[in-house]
């Protein structure tokens, strides 16, 4: 359940997009952010394996291509295979990973994310959150201990994004889950650390000491930020031109 991430960098049609990063996240949920094109969705793939990479990517210890074992992937456009129910959808990659587990894990999964009484349903016909938790079922089903999910609040209701962040924060218990996301205003309690990235590792702690003005100025222009009671209020505003 471990990631250690070491000196990774990463070239895309020769051409840096991701240069020397290196973190370590244990059991924690960590909120990634950064600009368009900073490199999230890259950093994403060279952990799953899929993109060449210098430096070395490893989970629990495990440095080669068998890591992509122990992730689930949830990517930023899901497509709906609209031949499948939602069962099928959760049930049938884990039953080509884990074999006779399939039926307990894709059960379990799906009770998880409060989706078990939808699953005769068409995939077609879920809402956009419904689908992002379907997803989230769907790799946990196929048993990962690091989930890795980009962007799943976009396109959420606010109470979608309420029930997904309670979903993530009952899962970071026993998981290491990495999320991107361009909203940074959340609840207090929620990420563990924030890592920001700008082809460089910008910045990666605590949400104390990455939630501050001079941090986020780095990489976000005219950024503001209040720690409230009900958590990080981060926003950009132009109050010069006022
Ligand atoms: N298939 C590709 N081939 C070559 N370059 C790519 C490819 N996909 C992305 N890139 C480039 O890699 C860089 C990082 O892109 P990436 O998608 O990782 O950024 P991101 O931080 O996820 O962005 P966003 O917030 O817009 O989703 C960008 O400069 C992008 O143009």
């Amino acid at each position: 359940m471990s990631l250690r991430v070491e000196h990774v960098t990463v070239y895309r049609q020769g051409e840096v997009v991701l240069h020397d990063i290196s973190f370590t996240a244990s059991k924690e949920f960590v909120l990634i952010a950064g600009p368009n094109g900073a490199g999230k969705t890259t950093l994403f793939l060279a952990i799953l394996g899929v993109i060449n990479h210098e430096g070395r990517i490893c989970i629990n210890g495990e440095c080669g291509p068998e890591r992509a074992q122990r992730i689930g992937y949830v990517p930023q456009i899901l497509l709906r295979e609209s031949y499948a129910t939602v069962w099928e959808y959760v049930y049938l990659p884990a039953k080509f990973r884990k074999g006779r587990e399939a039926r307990r894990r894709a059960e379990e999964a799906l009770r998880t994310v409060e989706l078990f009484e939808l699953r005769d349903r068409p995939i077609t016909a879920l809402s956009g959150g419904q689908l992002h938790r379907a997803a989230i079922a769907r790799a946990l089903a196929v048993g990962g201990e690091v989930l890795l999910l980009d962007e799943p609040l976009a396109n959420v209701d606010p109470q979608g994004r309420v029930e997904l962040l309670r979903l993530l924060r009952d899962l970071k218990k026993d998981k290491t889950i990495l999320m991107t996301s361009h909203e940074l205003s959340l609840p207090s309690d929620l990420a563990d650390k924030i890592l920001i990235v700008n082809k460089k590792l910008v910045a990666y702690g605590p949400p104390d000491a990455v939630l501050r003005e001079e941090v986020l100025s780095r990489v976000y222009r005219y950024v503001k930020v209040a720690k409230t009671q009900y958590g990080y209020v981060c926003v950009t505003e132009d109050y010069g031109h006022h």
